[in-house]
Protein backbone atom coordinates (compact mmCIF):
# COMPACT_ATOMS: atom_id res chain seq x y z
CA UNK A 1 0.00 0.00 0.00
CA UNK A 2 1.35 3.22 -0.57
CA UNK A 3 0.11 6.59 2.08
CA UNK A 4 -1.14 9.38 0.53
CA UNK A 5 -2.47 12.38 1.82
CA UNK A 6 -5.25 14.09 0.23
CA UNK A 7 -5.18 18.12 0.18
CA UNK A 8 -6.27 21.64 -1.60
CA UNK A 9 -4.98 24.82 -1.74
CA UNK A 10 -8.19 26.92 -2.75
CA UNK A 11 -10.18 24.16 -3.86
CA UNK A 12 -7.83 22.83 -6.40
CA UNK A 13 -7.05 19.53 -4.91
CA UNK A 14 -3.88 16.76 -4.97
CA UNK A 15 -3.09 13.22 -4.13
CA UNK A 16 0.27 13.59 -2.14
CA UNK A 17 2.67 11.29 -1.81
CA UNK A 18 5.90 11.16 0.33
CA UNK A 19 8.36 8.83 -1.35
CA UNK A 20 11.38 10.33 0.06
CA UNK A 21 12.15 7.20 2.00
CA UNK A 22 10.85 4.58 -0.32
CA UNK A 23 10.73 5.19 -3.83
CA UNK A 24 7.12 4.81 -5.59
CA UNK A 25 6.94 3.74 -9.15
CA UNK A 26 3.51 4.78 -10.55
CA UNK A 27 2.07 4.14 -14.25
CA UNK A 28 0.37 6.63 -15.75
CA UNK A 29 -2.77 4.74 -16.23
CA UNK A 30 -2.64 4.28 -12.34
CA UNK A 31 -2.55 8.33 -12.17
CA UNK A 32 -5.33 8.30 -14.65
CA UNK A 33 -7.43 6.04 -12.84
CA UNK A 34 -7.01 7.53 -9.31
CA UNK A 35 -7.42 10.74 -10.83
CA UNK A 36 -11.14 9.71 -12.03
CA UNK A 37 -13.46 11.68 -9.98
CA UNK A 38 -16.17 8.82 -10.56
CA UNK A 39 -14.45 5.58 -9.62
CA UNK A 40 -11.16 7.16 -7.76
CA UNK A 41 -9.87 9.01 -5.67
CA UNK A 42 -10.17 12.28 -8.00
CA UNK A 43 -7.96 15.03 -8.15
CA UNK A 44 -6.40 17.86 -10.18
CA UNK A 45 -2.63 16.73 -9.82
CA UNK A 46 -1.13 13.66 -8.56
CA UNK A 47 2.37 14.72 -6.09
CA UNK A 48 5.01 12.59 -5.72
CA UNK A 49 7.64 13.87 -2.92
CA UNK A 50 11.16 12.70 -3.67
CA UNK A 51 14.52 13.03 -2.58
CA UNK A 52 16.82 15.94 -3.59
CA UNK A 53 20.23 16.76 -3.62
CA UNK A 54 21.29 19.39 -1.78
CA UNK A 55 20.73 22.16 -0.93
CA UNK A 56 17.34 21.02 -1.63
CA UNK A 57 15.11 19.82 0.52
CA UNK A 58 13.03 17.74 -1.42
CA UNK A 59 12.13 17.40 -5.24
CA UNK A 60 8.22 17.44 -6.18
CA UNK A 61 7.19 15.86 -9.32
CA UNK A 62 3.26 16.70 -10.87
CA UNK A 63 1.11 14.72 -12.88
CA UNK A 64 -2.36 15.71 -14.61
CA UNK A 65 -5.05 13.28 -14.22
CA UNK A 66 -4.52 12.82 -18.02
CA UNK A 67 -0.92 10.81 -16.82
CA UNK A 68 1.35 13.58 -17.89
CA UNK A 69 3.99 14.44 -16.07
CA UNK A 70 4.17 18.70 -15.64
CA UNK A 71 6.54 21.33 -14.30
CA UNK A 72 4.95 23.47 -12.01
CA UNK A 73 2.09 23.40 -9.74
CA UNK A 74 2.00 26.74 -7.44
CA UNK A 75 -0.73 25.41 -5.09
CA UNK A 76 0.67 21.84 -4.57
CA UNK A 77 4.60 23.49 -3.55
CA UNK A 78 2.17 25.22 -1.10
CA UNK A 79 1.08 22.01 0.18
CA UNK A 80 4.26 20.19 -0.02
CA UNK A 81 6.31 23.54 1.78
CA UNK A 82 3.82 23.12 4.72
CA UNK A 83 4.67 19.50 5.28
CA UNK A 84 8.32 19.96 4.80
CA UNK A 85 8.05 23.31 7.39
CA UNK A 86 6.14 21.10 9.76
CA UNK A 87 8.58 18.79 9.95
CA UNK A 88 11.59 20.80 11.30
CA UNK A 89 12.23 23.94 12.61
CA UNK A 90 13.68 25.76 9.99
CA UNK A 91 12.53 29.18 8.26
CA UNK A 92 12.23 27.88 4.74
CA UNK A 93 12.18 25.40 2.69
CA UNK A 94 13.82 25.25 -0.60
CA UNK A 95 11.77 22.83 -2.92
CA UNK A 96 13.55 21.13 -6.28
CA UNK A 97 11.01 20.61 -9.29
CA UNK A 98 11.44 20.27 -13.33
CA UNK A 99 9.72 23.47 -13.46
CA UNK A 100 12.76 25.19 -11.53
CA UNK A 101 13.78 25.49 -7.80
CA UNK A 102 11.01 26.82 -5.10
CA UNK A 103 11.59 28.65 -1.51
CA UNK A 104 8.64 28.20 0.76
CA UNK A 105 8.23 29.85 4.12
CA UNK A 106 5.53 30.78 6.44
CA UNK A 107 4.12 33.81 6.84
CA UNK A 108 3.10 35.54 10.05
CA UNK A 109 -1.04 34.60 9.38
CA UNK A 110 -0.18 30.41 8.86
CA UNK A 111 -0.53 31.16 4.94
CA UNK A 112 2.61 30.00 2.65
CA UNK A 113 4.43 31.80 0.52
CA UNK A 114 6.35 30.61 -2.37
CA UNK A 115 9.33 31.89 -4.44
CA UNK A 116 7.89 30.97 -8.09
CA UNK A 117 11.20 32.64 -9.80
CA UNK A 118 11.23 34.57 -12.96
CA UNK A 119 8.62 34.34 -15.66
CA UNK A 120 9.84 33.57 -19.25
CA UNK A 121 8.13 35.27 -22.19
CA UNK A 122 10.62 33.97 -25.26
CA UNK A 123 8.72 31.90 -27.55
CA UNK A 124 11.04 29.27 -27.18
CA UNK A 125 10.55 29.26 -23.65
CA UNK A 126 6.40 28.88 -23.21
CA UNK A 127 7.23 27.06 -25.69
CA UNK A 128 5.46 28.52 -28.88
CA UNK A 129 5.73 27.13 -32.33
CA UNK A 130 7.19 29.16 -34.91
CA UNK A 131 3.95 29.59 -37.07
CA UNK A 132 2.67 32.07 -33.84
CA UNK A 133 5.14 34.58 -34.30
CA UNK A 134 7.75 35.87 -32.63
CA UNK A 135 6.05 37.92 -29.93
CA UNK A 136 5.10 36.86 -26.35
CA UNK A 137 1.19 38.11 -27.65
CA UNK A 138 -0.53 35.38 -29.66
CA UNK A 139 -3.16 36.14 -32.35
CA UNK A 140 -5.00 33.28 -33.53
CA UNK A 141 -6.24 32.67 -37.07
CA UNK A 142 -9.74 30.66 -36.48
CA UNK A 143 -12.81 32.89 -36.05
CA UNK A 144 -14.03 31.85 -33.38
CA UNK A 145 -10.70 31.83 -31.21
CA UNK A 146 -9.76 35.64 -32.89
CA UNK A 147 -12.30 36.75 -30.82
CA UNK A 148 -11.06 36.69 -27.63
CA UNK A 149 -8.35 38.54 -28.46
CA UNK A 150 -4.66 38.08 -28.14
CA UNK A 151 -3.17 35.75 -25.63
CA UNK A 152 -0.49 37.12 -23.03
CA UNK A 153 1.86 34.20 -23.34
CA UNK A 154 4.35 32.86 -20.51
CA UNK A 155 6.57 29.90 -19.14
CA UNK A 156 6.28 30.14 -15.16
CA UNK A 157 7.44 26.63 -14.97
CA UNK A 158 4.83 25.62 -17.19
CA UNK A 159 2.94 27.21 -19.92
CA UNK A 160 -0.12 29.72 -19.76
CA UNK A 161 -1.62 32.03 -22.54
CA UNK A 162 -3.68 34.68 -20.98
CA UNK A 163 -6.56 36.60 -22.37
CA UNK A 164 -8.38 39.75 -20.73
CA UNK A 165 -12.26 39.80 -21.20
CA UNK A 166 -14.69 41.70 -20.03
CA UNK A 167 -16.70 39.65 -18.22
CA UNK A 168 -14.88 36.00 -17.29
CA UNK A 169 -18.42 34.93 -15.99
CA UNK A 170 -19.70 34.51 -19.43
CA UNK A 171 -16.64 32.97 -21.01
CA UNK A 172 -17.73 29.39 -21.79
CA UNK A 173 -15.20 28.04 -20.33
CA UNK A 174 -15.48 23.79 -21.01
CA UNK A 175 -15.96 24.96 -24.40
CA UNK A 176 -13.17 27.57 -25.52
CA UNK A 177 -10.44 26.28 -22.95
CA UNK A 178 -9.76 22.89 -24.79
CA UNK A 179 -9.91 24.47 -28.63
CA UNK A 180 -7.00 26.76 -26.86
CA UNK A 181 -5.50 24.13 -24.56
CA UNK A 182 -4.73 22.06 -27.41
CA UNK A 183 -3.97 24.36 -30.62
CA UNK A 184 -1.16 24.21 -32.69
CA UNK A 185 0.59 27.44 -31.51
CA UNK A 186 1.05 25.21 -28.31
CA UNK A 187 3.64 22.22 -28.91
CA UNK A 188 3.79 21.33 -25.08
CA UNK A 189 -0.38 22.42 -25.10
CA UNK A 190 -0.90 24.78 -22.35
CA UNK A 191 -2.93 26.17 -19.58
CA UNK A 192 -5.52 28.73 -20.04
CA UNK A 193 -6.40 32.10 -18.42
CA UNK A 194 -9.27 34.23 -19.11
CA UNK A 195 -9.11 37.56 -16.84
CA UNK A 196 -11.49 40.64 -16.01
CA UNK A 197 -9.64 43.67 -14.14
CA UNK A 198 -11.52 45.34 -11.67
CA UNK A 199 -8.04 47.58 -10.86
CA UNK A 200 -4.21 47.28 -11.34
CA UNK A 201 -4.22 45.59 -7.76
CA UNK A 202 -7.24 42.96 -8.14
CA UNK A 203 -8.55 40.94 -11.24
CA UNK A 204 -10.96 38.17 -11.30
CA UNK A 205 -9.91 34.89 -13.53
CA UNK A 206 -11.12 31.44 -14.37
CA UNK A 207 -8.55 29.07 -15.10
CA UNK A 208 -8.85 25.66 -17.96
CA UNK A 209 -5.86 23.75 -16.98
CA UNK A 210 -3.89 21.73 -19.72
CA UNK A 211 -4.25 17.91 -19.16
CA UNK A 212 -7.02 18.78 -15.67
CA UNK A 213 -9.84 20.72 -17.11
CA UNK A 214 -11.46 23.92 -15.44
CA UNK A 215 -10.17 23.94 -11.53
CA UNK A 216 -11.27 26.30 -8.51
CA UNK A 217 -7.73 27.86 -8.52
CA UNK A 218 -4.15 27.52 -10.08
CA UNK A 219 -1.26 28.96 -8.32
CA UNK A 220 0.60 29.26 -12.02
CA UNK A 221 -1.87 30.69 -13.67
CA UNK A 222 -2.38 33.57 -10.85
CA UNK A 223 1.54 34.01 -11.17
CA UNK A 224 1.06 33.69 -15.59
CA UNK A 225 -1.59 36.57 -14.98
CA UNK A 226 0.32 38.78 -13.02
CA UNK A 227 3.68 38.31 -15.06
CA UNK A 228 1.81 39.71 -18.15
CA UNK A 229 -0.41 41.69 -17.18
CA UNK A 230 2.60 43.94 -15.52
CA UNK A 231 4.51 43.64 -18.34
CA UNK A 232 1.50 44.92 -20.68
CA UNK A 233 1.50 47.53 -18.19
CA UNK A 234 -2.07 46.71 -17.21
CA UNK A 235 -1.34 45.36 -13.63
CA UNK A 236 0.97 46.76 -10.94
CA UNK A 237 3.62 44.85 -8.66
CA UNK A 238 1.33 43.43 -5.95
CA UNK A 239 -1.72 42.15 -7.17
CA UNK A 240 -5.19 39.86 -6.02
CA UNK A 241 -6.29 37.14 -8.18
CA UNK A 242 -9.48 35.98 -7.28
CA UNK A 243 -10.26 32.17 -8.42
CA UNK A 244 -13.59 30.57 -7.85
CA UNK A 245 -12.07 28.90 -5.06
CA UNK A 246 -10.49 32.32 -3.32
CA UNK A 247 -8.02 34.52 -3.59
CA UNK A 248 -3.94 34.49 -4.16
CA UNK A 249 -1.82 37.09 -3.28
CA UNK A 250 0.71 37.68 -5.98
CA UNK A 251 3.58 39.94 -5.82
CA UNK A 252 6.31 40.62 -8.55
CA UNK A 253 9.76 41.32 -6.79
CA UNK A 254 12.97 42.07 -8.46
CA UNK A 255 11.70 40.16 -11.47
CA UNK A 256 10.59 37.22 -9.51
CA UNK A 257 7.01 36.10 -8.42
CA UNK A 258 6.12 35.56 -4.74
CA UNK A 259 2.67 33.65 -4.50
CA UNK A 260 0.82 33.49 -0.79
CA UNK A 261 -1.85 31.39 -0.18
CA UNK A 262 -3.48 28.79 2.43
CA UNK A 263 -3.24 25.36 1.87
CA UNK A 264 -5.41 22.49 3.53
CA UNK A 265 -4.95 18.56 5.11
CA UNK A 266 -8.21 16.72 3.86
CA UNK A 267 -8.06 13.18 4.95
CA UNK A 268 -5.07 10.42 4.45
CA UNK A 269 -5.50 7.28 2.29
CA UNK A 270 -3.98 4.58 0.87
CA UNK A 271 -3.53 3.61 -2.34
CA UNK A 272 -4.13 -0.15 -2.85
CA UNK A 273 -4.00 -3.32 -5.55
CA UNK A 274 -7.05 -2.42 -6.85
CA UNK A 275 -7.83 1.31 -5.69
CA UNK A 276 -7.10 3.02 -2.25
CA UNK A 277 -8.86 3.17 0.96
CA UNK A 278 -9.46 6.02 3.57
CA UNK A 279 -7.68 6.08 6.56
CA UNK A 280 -10.34 6.25 9.21
CA UNK A 281 -10.75 9.45 10.77
CA UNK A 282 -8.91 10.43 14.25
CA UNK A 283 -11.13 9.74 17.27
CA UNK A 284 -11.90 12.94 18.99
CA UNK A 285 -10.12 12.99 22.39
N1 LIG B 1 -2.90 23.57 -10.45
C1 LIG B 1 -1.53 23.94 -10.65
C2 LIG B 1 -1.17 24.04 -12.09
C3 LIG B 1 -1.01 22.74 -12.69
C4 LIG B 1 -0.52 22.94 -14.05
C5 LIG B 1 -0.80 21.77 -14.93
N2 LIG B 1 -2.20 21.72 -15.29
C6 LIG B 1 0.03 21.87 -16.18
O1 LIG B 1 -0.23 21.10 -17.08
O2 LIG B 1 0.95 22.70 -16.21
C7 LIG B 1 -1.16 25.22 -9.94
O3 LIG B 1 -1.72 25.49 -8.88
O4 LIG B 1 -0.26 25.91 -10.45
Amino acid sequence: MIAFRKMNGLGNDFVVVDARHHAVDISADTIRALGDRENGVGFDQFILIEPAAEPADATMRIFNPDGGEVGACGNAARCVAALLLDERAMPEVLIASAGGPMRGWREADGRIAIDMGEPRFAGPAIPLASEAGDSWCVRFPEPELASYGAAACVNVGNPHAVFFVPDVGVVPLTDIGPKFENHRFFPERANISFVTVHGPDRVEARVWERGAGATLACGTAACAIVSVGHRAGILGERVEVVLPGGPLAIALTAGRIVMVGPYMLDWTGAITRDGFVRDPLPTSV
